[in-house]
């Protein structure tokens, strides 16, 4: 399965997050098409806050400024829906009134036109992660792993144009947090997809072998 359009590298330019008058976090890097830029840092230093504002769903009671480059065109003022942005939560958040298919079946783009067809492609995506024959199962039924692995091939059939991971792998045991993090990795790098990705563990960001920025919360304006 491949995002389709050109891959593009996603830029933060002096990004800072302030709350209460006060910086959280500044952050300049550029994470090029299909690499990992891993974020750690202290619980509350902002690294949530970073993601939504990326994603453009920034609580109203931070104040934000920079840009956020995909190529060349600034996401920042383009309203959530288009920014096309992938976003994986620590709970995979699955539609709990809709079957496992029905929930890829959602993130499909009106564009693909075909009740077959769209059924086909999530039936696809299912089968790839180990899961077909899972199209009309409840999601409520799904491990943790299964699920993470729902959410995934969900938000990779949106065709985001860059994935924002805020502690996906955090509640999955050892060995399936591994499997889950390699199968996420692998799966922005074939897509071309820059990443970031926020985490407490340095495994996370060892396995994801890009850059790494080390926030932290003692910075004052
Ligand atoms: N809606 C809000 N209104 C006011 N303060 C908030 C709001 N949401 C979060 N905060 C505060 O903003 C700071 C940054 O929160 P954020 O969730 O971005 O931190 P984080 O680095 O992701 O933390 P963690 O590692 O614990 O997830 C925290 O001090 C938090 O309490």
């Amino acid at each position: 399965m491949q995002t389709p359009g050109k891959t593009m590298a996603l830029t933060l330019s002096d990004v800072t997050i302030r709350l209460s008058g006060r910086v959280l976090l500044s952050v300049s890097a550029t994470v090029m098409p299909g690499d990992v830029l891993t974020i750690m840092g202290p619980s509350g230093a902002g690294k949530s806050a970073l993601l939504a504002y990326i994603g453009g769903f920034l609580d109203p009671a931070f104040v934000a400024s920079g840009a956020v480059l995909l190529g060349e065109d600034d996401l920042i003022g383009l309203p959530p829906q288009q920014r096309h942005t992938g976003i994986l939560f620590q709970d995979p958040l699955l539609f709990p009134h809709l079957s496992v298919g029905g929930n890829i079946v959602f993130a499909i783009p009106e564009a693909i036109r075909g009740r077959d067809v769209r059924r086909r492609l999530a039936e696809e995506a299912l089968d790839e992660v180990g899961l077909g024959g899972f199209f009309d199962r409840d999601p409520e039924t799904l491990s943790g792993g299964q699920k993470a692995r729902v959410a995934l091939q969900r938000v990779l059939l949106s065709q985001p144009r860059l994935l924002l991971l805020d502690e996906p792998f955090s509640k999955l045991d050892m060995a399936l947090r591994q499997q889950t993090r390699e199968l996420v990795f692998a799966k922005a790098r074939s897509a071309g997809l820059p990443t970031i990705l926020v985490t407490h563990d340095r495994a996370d960001a060892d396995a994801a072998g890009g850059a790494f920025i080390h926030i932290g919360a003692e910075t004052q304006s």
